[in-house]
């Protein structure tokens, strides 16, 4: 496990200090996804830096596993250095796919049997396994990604940076680009860190992720626990919108926010809620999403029937979760 303790970091400027981090808290688990996103000038890019020891933090301290890196110096902080790569998109043009990913091997003096097989195990997780003799010019710029990707998971690493791992790469491309990250720490059991403006990243790979902005951690945790956290600013990026017209609101006494998580929930739920108390359910905005391979759906409610607060409390118990119901609709919208 990696945690961020305290981090605060400026940065000289010409007229006064820039700070990046102030008092930065978080804890990445080991074999996780984690997306760290926010706005541009966020900090973003200056927190993985500090996470991968190339950048000293002014105050605080990054601890891995326990053991506090401020104060490694010389070959131990190489060393530690060396746990984390950082993927650097710009491939070397007059070498080969094969070659370009060999590049750290070769550094490092692994003998050409060893180079190879591993070499062909990370031509297989980009799919690339038939281009390993292509030149980078010959590739697409996602497959060139890919390509940086495999590289710099070539000599092993326990945790994979990717800064805006799909800056330059066309929408189209941009998922086989992430399912690669997602394979590295599936498959080859790499922590991944991921930094990125694009919330959306987060939804489509991240299990983990810390919103940033200015420099503070406004939110972080697992994606499934901020999707229930009322108020969440995640959470309302990343689920479908239930903004309403008033008008449609008219109909009821009451309505309230559900978020329903996995095919069971989203399936079933309501339906049997809707059976059991005999309470009427009617989506009055909203809808369904997709958070990695799991669906989630965030409804705004209309409810009528008596034991519409029983219902409610069923349905929360078996996971949903529901927002404090808003009254009186009828009267708000008239
Ligand atoms: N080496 C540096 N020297 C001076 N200022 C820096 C340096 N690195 C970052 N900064 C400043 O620190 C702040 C945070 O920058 P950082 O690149 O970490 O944010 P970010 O969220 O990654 O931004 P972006 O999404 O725009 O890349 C910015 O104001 C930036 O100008």
């Amino acid at each position: 496990m990696i945690t961020v303790e305290n981090v605060s970091k400026s940065f000289p400027s010409a007229e006064s200090a820039v700070t990046a981090l102030r008092d930065v808290n978080l804890a990445v688990n080991a074999g996780s996804l984690f997306g760290i996103v926010g706005p541009a000038q966020a900090g973003k890019t200056t927190l993985a830096r500090c996470v991968a020891l190339r950048e000293r933090p002014d105050r605080g301290t990054v601890r891995y596993d326990g053991m506090d890196t401020s104060r490694l110096a010389g070959r131990r902080l190489w060393g530690a250095q060396r746990q984390v790569a950082i993927v650097d998109p710009v491939l070397r043009p007059e070498r080969t796919v094969a070659g370009n990913i060999a590049a750290p091997l070769e550094r490092m003096g692994v003998e050409l049997d060893r180079r190879r097989s591993r070499v062909g195990v990370l031509l297989d997780v980009i799919g690339l396994s038939r281009s390993g003799a292509r030149l980078p010019s010959e590739l697409t710029p996602g497959q060139q990604r890919r390509v940086a990707v495999a590289r710099a998971l070539a000599a092993a690493p326990s945790v994979l940076l990717a800064d805006e791992p799909t800056d330059g790469v066309g929408a189209e491309e941009s998922a086989s680009v992430l399912s690669v990250l997602d394979r590295a720490r599936a498959e080859l059991g790499a922590t991944v860190i991921v930094t990125s403006r694009d919330a959306d990243i987060a939804k489509r790979i991240c299990d983990e992720v810390a919103l940033l902005d200015r420099g503070s951690v406004v939110e972080s945790g697992t994606l499934l626990s901020l999707l229930g956290k009322p108020g969440s600013q995640l959470a309302e990026v990343l689920l479908p919108s239930v903004d309403t017209p008033r008008a449609h609101l008219s109909s009821y006494d009451r309505a309230v926010d559900v978020v329903l998580v996995g095919f069971a929930a989203v399936g079933a739920l309501l339906p049997e809620a809707s059976a059991r108390f005999d309470v009427g359910f009617t989506t009055i905005g909203g809808g369904l999403t997709r958070l990695g391979d799991t669906p989630v759906a965030r409804f705004r409610l209309g409810v009528e029937g008596q034991r519409a607060d029983a219902a409610l409390a069923w349905i929360a118990e078996r996971g949903a979760h529901v927002s404090t119901p808003m009254y009186g609709l009828r009267d708000v919208a008239a």
